[in-house]
């Protein structure tokens, strides 16, 4: 059992790359639990030099276009060796099709890595509403370590062995959401609404397993929690994406007029090259690809999903 008063008797030092709405609601749940905290963005004053050299814990809550060439900048700086390294964006490379905390950990061999991943709308933590979140790493002290960072009595903070199960049910998850928005968008009802983010659950364990992850992870918090946050808030990016599409407007008008990243467009593109590398069956994945891609109308997509051929609800 982990002593909370230490979170106030052992104040961190903490670095957080990226001042985008997610790093700024971190920020703050670290520093009202007493720890130190900088903010770094790379349109602010401070140099990344200056804010790492005495950093305990880098968390990084970049989008994905720039996690790769911050992390290659962060490792031309000298760090303690016991420095944590707690990685919270929700993507993939496409170059790689690598996880944040894979580019992380192949930057960073020697040092923990924790994936910080959960139901999370950031608008919400930063309105003080109660959240439940998870950290999840190889290396259970660095995931205690993070817990006890943030965990507050409106954060709950679980800790969780599979980094990359918690990594990429907030990732995939994403484009579940878009598919969640336009049926929202479409107004298809609550039966549709179910078996949609239910057979995406499915989806989501398939492409999971390819990585390794575990199927549990996926039930839980990071999973099926982020999952029901993301599908059913117009709060969300990823949603309201996927809901402006069904009222007709191009991706490009769309993303023009968003505030912030929806990584879930990215992410899509992504897992197609990864289901047909790896033969992986993702139908609501691809009517998402198709939809983004403009090759299908909203309704076209729903008659493809709606009309494929019959199966058991589970594969033997
Ligand atoms: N906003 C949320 O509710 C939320 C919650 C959980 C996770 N996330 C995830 O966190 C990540 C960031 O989301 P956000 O909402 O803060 O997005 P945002 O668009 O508000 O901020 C993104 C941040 O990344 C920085 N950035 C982008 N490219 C960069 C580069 N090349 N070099 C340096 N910095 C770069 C931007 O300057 C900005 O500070 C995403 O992966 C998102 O999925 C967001
Ligand atoms: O606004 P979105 O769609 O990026 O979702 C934010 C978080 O991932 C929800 O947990």
């Amino acid at each position: 059992m982990t002593n909370r008063k230490s979170k106030i008797e052992n104040p961190k030092s903490v670095v957080i790359l990226g001042a985008g709405a997610w790093g700024t609601a971190l920020a703050n749940l670290a520093q009202i639990n007493g720890h130190q905290v900088c903010l770094w963005s790379r349109q602010g004053s401070q140099t990344l030099e200056t804010v790492l050299s005495d950093a305990e814990i880098i968390l990084s809550a970049i989008s994905m276009k720039g996690v790769s060439s911050v992390a290659a900048l962060v490792k031309s700086f000298p760090l303690s060796p016991e420095t944590i390294f707690v990685t919270a964006t929700k993507g993939l490379e496409p170059q790689t099709t690598s996880t944040p905390s894979q580019i992380w950990q192949t930057e960073f061999p020697h040092h923990p890595i924790v994936v910080l991943s959960g139901p999370n709308l950031s608008q919400e933590i930063e309105q003080e509403l109660p959240a439940a979140t998870v950290v999840a790493s190889k290396n259970m002290a660095a995931a205690q370590m993070v817990q006890l960072v943030f965990s507050s009595n409106r954060f709950r903070v679980y800790t969780n062995p599979d980094p990359v199960g918690v990594e990429l049910g907030g990732t995939i998850k994403n484009v579940i959401a878009i598919a969640a928005g336009v049926c929202d968008g479409l107004h298809l009802g609550t039966n549709a609404k179910a078996a949609l983010v239910t057979r995406g659950l499915t989806e989501m364990v398939r492409i999971g397993n390819i990585f390794g992850a575990k199927t549990e992870t996926f039930y839980g918090l990071s999973g099926l929690g982020d999952l029901l946050a993301t599908c059913n808030s117009p709060l969300s990016r990823n949603y309201q994406v996927g809901y402006q599409l069904a009222s007709g407007k191009t991706l490009i008008e769309i993303l023009a007029a968003l505030p912030g990243t929806a990584e879930g467009v990215n992410t899509c593109r992504v897992l197609m090259q990864i289901s047909q590398q790896q033969n992986i069956p993702i139908p609501i994945t691809e009517q998402v690809y198709r939809l983004l891609e403009a090759e299908v109308t909203p309704q076209e997509a729903l008659d493809e999903l709606m009309l494929r051929d019959i199966k058991p609800e589970y594969n033997q």
